[in-house]
């Protein structure tokens, strides 16, 4: 069993880690936002210089910021297609989810539209884009404080097994409560996916509009960047369910790191690329395009087909895309693939994820280094990810686990890592 409270092995360097990451995930924020706009672009060194507060403090940004999530709210609220359940919890129960993320999007779009033909001048967004990420931060930072008090009315069996160390830095990092809710409303799954996401890809959209304002049209490694993008969320949100078996549902609280993750750093940093390219435009052929769309398909084939043969799997072993993998037994009466996608790697989906992200900073050229900060960090996180999803797995399934690691030894990429 694992060890549970305060007992459990503290995560991200304890304490002293998560006050550090606190400090730091904001700082690189800000620190990658001005250095899009600016002329060097250095992703090492100084920023170019230091903002005053108020360029960073906006009632106007704090209002457009609540605004955008009371909507995401709003249409969270609208009757789903479809009511998921979720893993099963301590006390047996399993919680109900709506999936209707993708009708978010779609509405949010039409919503956009509207507005743009009526006049919304979404091309001023990328001007504002400081002061809304200091207001998503101001917003995920109050956010997790009243998380963290709701926490201490909690009861035992809502908490997540780690974030209840009883140090608060770590446990405000982390996050104390396992699925807060009020009434239906589950905050860390409408996080996870709706307000950030869709918000990246309307950033995404409004840079593309001020392109084409400053230089006449969208540049094409605007429309690559905006469209494998919009790939990407759109995607997340048609299998949104699949969210409700990942670590950060079933195994984390819902502290600061999942809140400022969600709804600022996924806004603010995932669209870096879009950023620097208003900034800085890249002249970009045909065939180069070609080679990189090449790249991000072939790595969307190999995050989907690996998603989707373990969600299928997951769901009913006897479907027949899924009949005749290979299997191991492990004691929980659940079986791990051992071919397919899953007996290349143990982590097929985070491989093609990777190649995407790869296809995602190529059309920002090899001048700077700043468009491939997401791939540097992203792969951290991988890596990070991944070694703690081993730990959980070793934990649930035991020595199954041990032979699936002998049998399929390399975990991210073939005959490498
Ligand atoms: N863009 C971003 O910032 C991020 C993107 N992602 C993406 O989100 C997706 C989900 O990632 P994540 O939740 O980390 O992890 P996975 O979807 O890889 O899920 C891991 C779980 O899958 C199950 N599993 C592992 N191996 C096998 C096997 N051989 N056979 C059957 N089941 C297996 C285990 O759970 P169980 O046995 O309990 O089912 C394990 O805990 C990925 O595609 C990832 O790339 C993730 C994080 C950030
Ligand atoms: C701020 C820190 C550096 C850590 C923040 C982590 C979060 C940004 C990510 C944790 C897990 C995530 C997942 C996704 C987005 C990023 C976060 C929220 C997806 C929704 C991306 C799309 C995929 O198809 C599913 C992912 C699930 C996990």
């Amino acid at each position: 069993m694992a060890p549970q409270g305060s007992q459990a092995e503290l995560e991200f360097g304890g304490p002293l880690g998560a006050a550090a990451l606190l400090l730091l995930l904001p700082a690189t924020m800000f620190h990658l936002l001005l250095v899009a706009r600016s002329g060097p672009a250095r992703l090492l060194g100084p920023p170019p210089y230091l903002p005053e507060l108020e360029e960073l403090w906006s009632p106007w940004a704090l209002l457009l910021c609540l605004t955008w999530l009371g909507l995401q709210a709003a249409l969270y609220l609208l009757p789903a297609r479809k009511v998921a359940e979720g893993q099963e919890l301590k006390d047996k129960s399993r919680l109900r989810y709506p999936i209707n993320g993708f009708q978010a999007l779609v509405l949010t779009a039409l919503l956009v539209g509207l507005g743009v033909s009526a006049g919304l001048p979404l091309s001023a967004l990328p001007e504002m884009l400081l002061p809304l990420a200091f207001a998503a931060t101001l917003t995920a930072f109050i956010f997790s404080l009243l998380l963290y008090l709701k926490a201490l009315v909690a009861p035992a069996s809502a908490l997540a097994p780690g974030g209840n160390s009883g140090n608060p830095i770590y446990d405000f990092f982390l996050g104390r409560e396992l699925n807060p809710r009020i009434c239906s409303f589950d905050f860390k799954y409408f996080c996870e996916l709706r307000p950030g996401l869709i918000g990246w890809v309307l950033i995404n959209l409004a840079l593309l509009m001020q392109e084409a304002e400053l230089r006449g049209s969208p540049s094409l490694a605007m429309w690559l960047v905006n469209g494998f993008q919009l790939l990407y969320v759109g995607d997340a949100l048609w299998h949104e369910e699949a969210v409700l078996t990942t670590m950060d549902i079933i195994h984390d609280g819902f502290g600061f790191m999942l809140a400022f993750g969600d709804l600022a750093w996924v806004p603010f940093t995932y669209s870096l690329q879009a950023q620097f390219l208003l900034y800085h435009p890249e002249p970009l052929g045909l065939p180069l395009a070609s080679v990189i769309c090449l790249i991000n398909a072939v790595g969307y084939y190999i995050f989907r087909g690996a998603n989707s043969q373990k969600n299928t799997f997951r769901k009913n072993p006897s479907d027949p895309r899924v009949a005749d993998l290979e299997t191991i037994s492990t004691a929980t009466g659940r079986r791990l693939l051992v071919s397919g996608w899953w007996g290349m790697v143990r982590h097929p989906n985070y491989l093609g994820d990777l190649i995407m992200a790869l296809a995602w900073s190529l059309p920002c050229g090899v001048s700077h280094l700043l468009p491939y900060f997401y791939l540097l960090y992203f792969t951290a996180l991988l890596v990070h990810r991944e070694a703690r999803d081993e730990q959980q797995c070793l934990q649930k399934y035991g020595l199954a686990w041990r032979a699936y690691c002998r049998r399929v030894p390399y975990r991210i990429v073939p005959y490498i890592y």
